[in-house]
């Protein structure tokens, strides 16, 4: 494929991953490093040292500490930095976006207040540019070390989508196509709520039985509140939904799980996220969805139950009680359209 010019917006640990990914496949990378002290260590030895140790940054990557700079004549432009900076850092910089660049969101949360998904704030700001959300079970680590990791391309248009596939696909990193903005957006944000459960589960010292349940009970209130959405349910069985939770909740690189951990073992909601030192998305996103969940009528009892231990200091063990002890019901109601009971 054609070698483009990429600009990317946030040197965190996924915009450096990537930006590594695109320049070593040829393309021209430019990235925005915000902070000016990080700004000058990477320019001085070519590594991330803050988000991301021990990786260097090839030569074809350029630095910028000025937005305009890094986003001025790109093709593409990938935002990389937390769901509520998203607004803001695209608000600095639209004057120097070109209409035909592609706007590709990487960031997995939705927004405070507004509770909107990430493109619908693009759309917002950036009415003209075409959008593209690229998520899936891939954690910075070891997506820059060139370890085997997928992706899906979501947009509205195929060709958006296929373009965003061929700019970033390589040996190492396999990308799909799928037209479910709202289904892969929602898996990608709902799924670091879930992963924060586990991760309190795992700080309660309980065993892979109880992650195993908070998995599978999980997408299955991720599916409820994305249907009522509008996104395709066949969305969270694969990588964006099933696939990006199994990582989280299982994967010590996760900062949900890592921050859930602490609070599982009795760490303030404040403490734990500030010894994380880098975005914990699942902390919003939790109220998001809890807000989601009652203007859409749909019911979501591990959601809740993370509300409130992190806005009502609820206790964790009681929540898991609570949970457990839930009035009984069917596993999934669905099945009854494929497979009747013999005596009903
Ligand atoms: N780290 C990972 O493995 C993956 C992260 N993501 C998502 O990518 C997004 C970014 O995450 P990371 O790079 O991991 O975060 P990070 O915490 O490593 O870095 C965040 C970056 O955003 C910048 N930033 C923070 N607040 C800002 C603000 N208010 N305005 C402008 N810039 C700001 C920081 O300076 C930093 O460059 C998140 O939504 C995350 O869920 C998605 C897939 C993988
Ligand atoms: O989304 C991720 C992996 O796919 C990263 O998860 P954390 O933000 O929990 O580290």
């Amino acid at each position: 494929m054609k070698k483009i010019n990429v600009g990317v917006i946030g040197a965190g640990s996924w915009g450096t991953a990537l930006a590594i990914s695109l320049a070593k496949k040829g393309h021209r990378v430019n990235l925005w490093a915000r902070e000016e002290t990080l700004f000058n260590k990477i320019k001085k030895s070519r590594e991330n040292i803050k988000y991301l140790p021990g990786v260097l940054l090839p030569e074809n990557i350029k630095l910028y500490n000025n937005i305009d700079d890094t986003v001025k004549d790109m093709d593409l432009i990938l935002v990389a930095v937390p769901s509520q900076a998203v607004r803001n850092v695209l608000e600095l910089c639209k004057k120097n976006i070109k209409e035909e660049a592609v706007i590709v969101n990487v960031a997995k949360g939705l927004e405070k207040n507004t509770l909107l998904r990430i493109s619908q704030v693009v759309e917002e700001i950036l009415p003209k540019n075409e959008y593209c959300v690229l998520s899936g079970p891939s954690h910075a680590e070891e997506v820059s070390r060139d370890m085997p990791t997928t992706l899906v391309a979501a947009a509205y248009s195929k060709e958006c989508a296929e373009f965003v596939q061929d700019v970033f696909i390589t040996p190492k990193l396999r990308v799909y196509t799928n037209p479910d903005v709202v289904g892969v957006e929602l898996g990608g944000a709902l799924k670091n709520v879930i992963a924060l459960g586990a991760g309190i589960s795992d700080g309660l010292g309980y065993g892979d039985n109880a992650k195993a349940a908070l998995m599978t009970r999980g997408i299955r209130e991720i599916s409820r509140l994305g249907q009522v959405m509008g996104a395709s349910t066949n969305t969270f069985a694969g990588l964006t939904g099933i696939g990006d939770l199994i990582v989280t909740c299982t994967s010590m690189h996760s900062r949900n799980r890592r921050c859930g951990i602490k609070l599982g073992e009795g760490m303030k909601v404040d403490e734990a996220v500030d010894s994380i030192g880098m975005v914990v998305e699942g902390i919003t996103t939790t109220n998001v969805a809890y807000n989601l969940s009652k203007k859409y009528n749909v019911d979501m009892p591990i959601t809740t139950e993370i509300y409130r231990i992190l806005n009502e200091e609820r206790d964790v063990k009681e929540a898991v009680v609570d949970l457990m002890m839930r009035s009984k019901t069917h596993e999934i109601e669905e099945v009854a359209n494929d497979v009747q009971w013999k005596d009903s």
